[in-house]
C-alpha cells in the first residue's frame, strides 16, 4: 500500500491485512478472524460465529437474549435470534467488557489505539483476548488503505486530503512519538515494535468500532459484540446505558427471527462514512459536498450563471478583484465567512429529512442525533445562503433590514425582500452547483457504465465529453478493483446530489420568478438560461472556474 503523495507507508502491493498478520506472527499472536475466513477448516461442527466471544460476555456478567452474530463475505453481523418484541434488551455489556480509558477526559482516539494494540500484543492472557482475536484484520474500504488509482478515482479533495492526513499522523506518530521511545518506561508497548502498519489497522479498527457512549467530548469506548451490528438509517436497535454502569442494545420495535439487527451509526455523511467505516449509503440524506467559501468562487458562479456582478466595479476581465464595499465586508464577517476567524467550509446538501450539518470533521462514531437544518428543506447550508445573498445584494437596503445573521439571512424558506437579488442568488447558487459538478470528471452516466463494467462505453461517453472521465486505469481495465467500485460510487452519489440541489434551486427560481411581478425576474440581472440550470454544468469560461471543493 502506499501513501498518497511522497512517503512511503508501506511496499506497494502488501495489502494492510498482510501486514497485520505479518506483525502478529512476529508477536507470536493469533486470530481467530482468520480461522474464521477460512484460514485453519475445521471438519468438525461449524462453532457458532464467535462463539468465544459470547461465552466471554456472558461469563463477564452480561447477557445476550433473543440476537446472534452471523458472518457472511462481507464479516460480521448481528441477526434476530427469536421473534423479539420492541424495547427488549438484546445484549447488556458490564462495564468490565468495555474497552476505554479512564481518569481522562480526553476525547481523542489515540488512547484506544494504545490501547487495542497493547491488548493485542498481550495476546492469550489479555482479559480482552477473545474481543481482540475476533476483530477484523483490514477494514475494507477504508480510504486509507486504497492505492492511488482508487483514491485518485475519488476526485473529491475534502476526502482525499483527510486520507493524506491520518497517513501523514500515522508515520509520524510511529517514527517521531513511538520509536525514540521504545523499550523505555514510557513505551506503551513494552519495547515492541510497532510500526506504521499495525497503528494503521488499530486506527481503522477503532475509528469503524468506536462508540462515543458518554458524549462526544468524552473518551470513546469499545463495546465487544454490540460492535458487530451493522448500519442503517432505519436502524431496529439502539445503544443504551442500562443497571450498573452496563452498555445495552436495545430493539427499537419487533423483530422477527432472522433478520439483520441493525442501528445507526448517527447522521453521517458519506465523507465520513467512507473514511471512518469504508462504506458509503447511496442517496444518503446527510451526504454534502464541501465547499471553501471564497469570493472568488462566487464571482465565478455569478460568471457560469450569467448573474451581472452587483454595482460595485468588478471588471469580468481582471483576475484582481476590487475591495467589497464596508458593509459587505461586515457582512461577511459577521457571518464568519471572511475576516480572522472565519470559517470558510460551507457545503451544498441532499434535501432529506435530517439535513447534515456541513462539516464531516465531526467525533467520530457519534450517536448524536440529527439536528433539522434552519430553514427548512435548503439544498444549502444556511451560512452559504447567507453569503451569496450578501455578494448578491447591490447594497445593504437589499437585505431588506434583515439582521446581518445566518439565522436570518439564511433560511431557504425567507427570500429577501429584493426580489431582484434574491433571484440573482439563487441563480449564483446555480452557477455554484455548476462549478463542483465541473469538479468531477465525467457524468453519472459514465459512473454508472463504469460500475456496471461497461468500460468501452465508459470511455467512449468521456471522449465524447471533452476527453474527460474516468482515469485510464479505470477505461482500460475490464473489472474494477473493488475499492475504485468504492470511489466511482461515491462520486457518481456526489453528481447526483448537485444535480439534485440544481433542480431545487431551479425550480425555487421558477416559483419566485412566476409570483414576482411581470419583468421581476428579467430585472434580476440574470437569464433564463441560468434559472434553467445555469450554465451547463461545466462552468467553462468562467473565471476562476478551477476552484471550488476546500
Ligand atoms: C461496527 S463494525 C460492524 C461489524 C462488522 N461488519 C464486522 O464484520 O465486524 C463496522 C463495519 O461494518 C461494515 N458495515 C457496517 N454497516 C455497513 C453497511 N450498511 N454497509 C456496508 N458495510 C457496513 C463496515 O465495514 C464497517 O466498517
Amino acid at each position: 500500500m502506499q501513501l498518497p503523495g511522497s512517503a512511503r507507508f508501506s511496499v506497494r502491493g502488501v495489502s494492510p491485512t498482510r501486514m497485520v498478520k505479518l506483525f502478529m506472527s512476529r508477536h507470536g499472536l493469533h486470530s481467530t478472524a482468520a480461522s474464521a475466513s477460512g484460514a485453519a477448516a475445521t471438519p468438525a461442527a461449524p462453532a457458532a460465529p464467535a462463539a468465544d466471544l459470547v461465552t466471554w460476555v456472558e461469563s463477564s456478567g452480561g447477557s445476550i437474549t433473543g440476537v446472534a452474530v452471523r458472518r457472511d463475505e462481507a464479516g460480521f453481523g448481528l441477526q434476530a435470534a427469536s421473534d423479539v418484541s420492541a424495547g427488549s434488551t438484546l445484549i447488556s455489556l458490564p462495564p468490565r467488557c468495555h474497552l476505554t480509558y479512564d481518569g481522562s477526559t480526553d476525547a481523542r482516539l489515540l488512547a484506544l489505539i494504545d490501547q487495542v494494540v497493547a491488548h493485542r500484543l498481550e495476546g492469550a492472557t489479555s482479559h480482552f483476548a477473545p474481543y481482540i482475536n475476533n476483530l477484523p484484520l483490514g477494514v475494507a474500504g477504508l480510504p486509507m488503505f486504497f492505492n492511488g488509482d482508487a483514491l485518485g478515482a475519488l476526485q473529491y479533495p475534502p476526502v482525499t486530503e483527510q486520507v493524506k492526513r491520518r497517513c501523514r499522523w500515522l508515520l509520524s506518530f510511529s517514527q517521531q512519538a513511538l520509536a525514540p521511545i521504545r523499550g523505555s518506561e514510557a513505551d506503551p508497548f513494552g519495547g515492541a515494535e510497532v510500526d506504521a502498519n499495525a497503528l494503521g489497522w488499530a486506527l481503522a479498527v477503532v475509528t469503524s468500532r468506536a462508540f462515543r457512549t458518554r458524549g462526544p467530548s468524552q473518551p470513546a469506548a469499545m463495546l465487544p459484540l454490540i460492535d458487530m451490528a451493522n448500519h442503517s438509517f432505519e436502524p431496529n436497535a439502539k445503544i443504551a446505558p442500562g443497571p450498573g454502569g452496563s452498555m445495552c442494545m436495545v430493539a427499537t420495535r419487533q423483530l422477527v427471527a432472522g433478520e439483520p439487527v441493525l442501528i445507526s451509526y448517527g447522521p453521517l455523511g458519506n465523507d465520513f462514512l467512507l473514511l471512518d467505516y469504508g462504506f458509503v449509503m447511496p442517496t444518503n440524506p446527510y451526504d454534502t459536498v464541501q465547499l471553501r467559501f471564497d469570493r472568488g468562487l462566487i464571482e465565478a458562479a455569478k460568471a457560469v450563471a450569467g448573474v451581472g456582478s452587483s454595482d460595485n466595479g468588478t471588471d469580468s476581465t481582471s483576475d484582481e478583484l476590487p475591495p467589497l464595499p464596508a458593509w459587505q465586508q461586515q457582512a461577511l464577517a459577521s457571518l464568519q465567512l471572511a475576516g480572522s476567524g472565519a470559517n470558510t467550509e460551507v457545503s451544498i446538501r441532499r434535501q432529506g429529512p435530517g439535513q447534515a450539518s456541513s462539516s464531516s470533521s465531526s467525533s467520530s462514531s457519534s450517536s448524536s442525533n440529527s439536528k433539522p437544518a434552519e430553514g427548512g428543506e435548503s439544498p444549502v447550508d444556511p451560512r452559504l445562503l447567507a453569503g451569496v445573498r450578501v455578494l448578491c445584494a447591490p447594497n445593504a437596503a437589499a437585505l431588506g433590514g434583515k439582521a446581518v445573521s445566518v439565522e436570518q439571512l439564511g433560511r431557504w424558506d425567507a427570500p429577501l425582500a429584493s426580489m431582484p437579488a434574491e433571484l440573482a442568488a439563487l441563480r449564483t447558487l446555480t452557477g455554484l452547483c455548476a462549478i463542483a459538478l465541473s469538479q468531477f470528471k465525467g457524468t453519472v452516466d459514465d459512473d454508472a457504465a463504469l460500475l456496471a463494467g461497461i468500460p468501452a462505453a465508459a470511455a467512449a461517453a468521456a471522449q465524447a465529453a471533452e476527453g474527460v472521465a474516468g482515469t485510464s486505469s479505470e477505461t482500460e481495465q475490464q473489472q474494477l478493483t473493488e475499492d475504485q467500485q468504492l470511489a466511482v460510487q461515491f462520486r457518481m452519489d456526489k453528481k447526483r446530489l448537485l444535480l439534485e440541489a440544481l433542480a431545487a434551486i431551479s425550480q425555487r427560481i421558477k416559483q419566485l420568478a412566476a409570483s414576482a411581478s411581470p419583468g421581476g425576474a428579467r430585472g434580476a440581472g440574470g437569464r433564463q438560461q441560468a434559472a434553467n440550470g445555469g450554465g451547463g454544468g461545466r462552468g467553462t469560461g468562467a473565471k476562476n472556474g478551477g476552484r471550488g471543493f476546500g
